[in-house]
C-alpha cells in the first residue's frame, strides 16, 4: 500500500480500472443516505453508466456492505481523524467505500484506495489517503456482528428490549437463509428445513431459477414471517381481497388456499411482477391497478388481507438501507396512511368475514397502535394461536402476532413483522 504522501496519481485523463463501479457505489450511497431513497429504487439510475453486469453487482455489493456496517466504519474513520468529518462529507463517503472493500470485501488495500481516490479529485485526496492508511496500519477490525445505528438501537431497545436488539445484530452478520413457500404440500422443491407445513428453508440462495421446481412454478421465494399473514387468513372457498398486493407472495398463497382473489396494487410496474408470478405458478387472481385510498370493491368479501405500505424496517437483513432511511416523521406519516387504509378495508368485509392486517415493520406505531384502533371499526380480534405459528414464535397477550427483531435467530432468523387477525362484527 502506498503511504500517505506517496499519492501516485494516474496521468490526467487516464481511467483507473474499476473506478466506474466505485463512482456508482458513491451515487447509490448518496441516494440512500442523503436523499432517503431505497437502495433498490436508486439502482437503475446509479448504475446506468456501467455496461457490465459484474460492475453493477460490485457497485451494489459495496453500497450494501457499507449500509450494513455504517456505524462501525464511521467509528473506524472517527478514530483516525483529529476532528470528526461531517456526516455528509465526500471524504467520509470515499473512506467508507475504501474501507469496506479492504476490511470486508477482501479487496487488496492498494486497490481499495487507488479506486477511491479519484472520487475526491480536486478535493481532500491527501486526507482520505492519510486516514485510510492510519486505519489500515492500526489493524482495525470491524465489529462482528455489526452494530445498528444508535437511533435504531435506541428505538428498538425501547420497544422490544436490549436482548432482542442484541440477537437481531446477528441478522446483519451474514446472508439470511432463503425461504420458499410451496404452492401445494407435495410440490416439487429443493431439500431443506421445514419450519411450517408448505415451507422450505435453504441455507444458501444461489441462482433460484436453477432450483428444482422453479420452472414448474411449484414454489416462490418469501420470508417465513411474510408467509404468516396469508396463512392466518385461512383457506377458501370464497371471495378474498388482497390489498397492496405486489409482488404477490401473499396473493399466490391465497389463490393456492382456494380463495377467489382480487389483488389491488397502486404501482403498475409492481403489478406487472405480480402478473408474471401468477403466470409462472399457474395460480390466478383478478388484478386491479388502483389506489386503496380511492378504490372500493363492488361488494363486501369473505376475507381481506391488508399488507399495508410501511417503513419496512423488519426487512433490514436483506435491505440494510432501511436502517438509515426510516425516521420518526416518516413512521408517523405511514401510520396515518395505515389507519386510513384499515378504516376503508374494514367496511369491505361481510359480517362474520375475516380481515388480517400486516406490516413488515418493527415499529409499534405501525403495528400494535393501528390494531388498537380496529375495535372502533367493527373488527373483533380473532386471536392467533401458538399452534398456527412456527416453534419459537408466540402471540402476545391480545392475540396479535409480533415477530420482534432477532426472532428465530437460532434457526437463521426471519423478517420482523406485525400481524393481527379480526372478525367483522
Ligand atoms: C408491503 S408491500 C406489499 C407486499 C405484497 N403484499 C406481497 O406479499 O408481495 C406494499 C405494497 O403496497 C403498495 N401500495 C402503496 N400504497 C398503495 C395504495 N395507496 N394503494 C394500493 N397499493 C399501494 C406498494 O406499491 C407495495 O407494492
Amino acid at each position: 500500500m502506498a503511504r500517505p504522501g506517496q499519492d501516485r496519481r494516474p496521468a490526467a485523463g487516464a481511467q483507473v480500472p474499476g473506478l466506474a463501479a466505485r463512482q456508482a457505489a458513491l451515487r447509490l450511497l448518496d441516494a440512500v443516505l442523503r436523499r432517503g431513497l431505497p437502495l433498490e429504487a436508486a439502482l437503475s439510475a446509479a448504475t446506468a453508466a456501467l455496461a457490465r453486469e459484474e460492475d453493477r453487482g460490485l457497485a451494489r455489493a459495496i453500497a450494501s456492505e457499507v449500509l450494513r456496517r455504517l456505524p462501525d466504519l464511521d467509528a473506524a474513520i472517527d478514530g483516525a481523524t483529529p476532528r470528526p468529518l461531517p456526516a455528509d462529507a465526500k471524504a467520509r463517503f470515499a473512506l467508507r467505500i475504501a474501507l469496506v472493500q479492504a476490511l470486508v470485501l477482501r479487496t487488496p488495500p492498494h486497490a481499495a484506495i487507488a479506486t477511491v481516490l479519484p472520487l475526491v479529485d480536486g478535493g481532500p485526496r491527501r486526507l482520505v489517503h492519510g486516514v485510510f492508511g492510519a486505519v489500515m496500519r492500526g489493524g482495525v477490525r470491524l465489529a462482528e456482528p455489526p452494530h445498528f445505528p444508535a437511533a435504531v438501537a435506541e428505538r428498538w431497545t425501547r420497544a422490544w428490549g436490549a436482548a432482542a436488539v442484541e440477537a437481531a445484530r446477528q441478522g446483519l452478520a451474514g446472508r439470511p437463509p432463503l425461504d420458499l413457500t410451496l404452492a401445494a404440500p407435495d410440490a416439487e422443491a429443493p431439500a431443506g428445513t421445514a419450519l411450517l407445513p408448505g415451507h422450505v428453508r435453504l441455507a444458501e440462495s444461489g441462482d433460484v431459477a436453477t432450483l428444482p421446481g422453479y420452472e414448474a412454478g411449484a414454489w416462490w421465494v418469501q420470508d417465513l414471517a411474510a408467509s404468516l399473514p396469508a396463512r392466518l387468513l385461512g383457506a377458501g372457498p370464497g371471495e378474498a381481497l388482497d390489498l397492496c398486493a405486489a409482488p404477490g407472495g401473499k396473493t399466490l398463497q391465497l389463490a393456492a388456499a382456494g380463495w377467489t382473489v382480487t389483488a389491488v396494487e397502486l404501482a403498475a410496474e409492481r403489478l406487472a411482477r405480480l402478473e408474471a408470478n401468477c403466470a409462472r405458478t399457474g395460480l390466478s387472481a383478478r388484478l386491479v391497478a388502483a389506489d386503496v385510498l380511492r378504490w372500493a370493491p363492488p361488494a363486501p368479501v369473505d376475507a381481506l388481507l391488508l399488507d399495508a405500505p410501511c417503513s419496512a424496517s423488519g426487512i433490514y437483513r436483506r435491505h440494510p438501507d432501511v436502517l438509515h432511511r426510516v425516521r420518526p416523521a416518516a413512521i408517523k406519516a405511514l401510520a396515518e396512511t395505515q389507519a386510513a387504509m384499515l378504516a376503508r378495508a374494514a367496511a369491505w368485509v361481510k359480517p362474520g368475514g375475516r380481515l388480517v392486517y400486516a406490516v413488515c415493520s418493527l415499529e409499534p406505531e405501525e403495528g400494535e397502535a393501528i390494531a388498537a384502533g380496529a375495535a372502533a371499526l367493527g373488527l373483533a380480534t380473532l386471536p392467533v394461536t401458538a399452534a398456527e405459528l412456527p416453534a419459537g414464535l408466540a402471540p402476545d397477550g391480545r392475540g396479535w402476532l409480533r415477530v420482534p427483531p432477532g426472532a428465530l435467530a437460532e434457526q437463521g432468523g426471519c423478517d420482523g413483522f406485525f400481524v393481527a387477525r379480526f372478525a367483522k362484527t
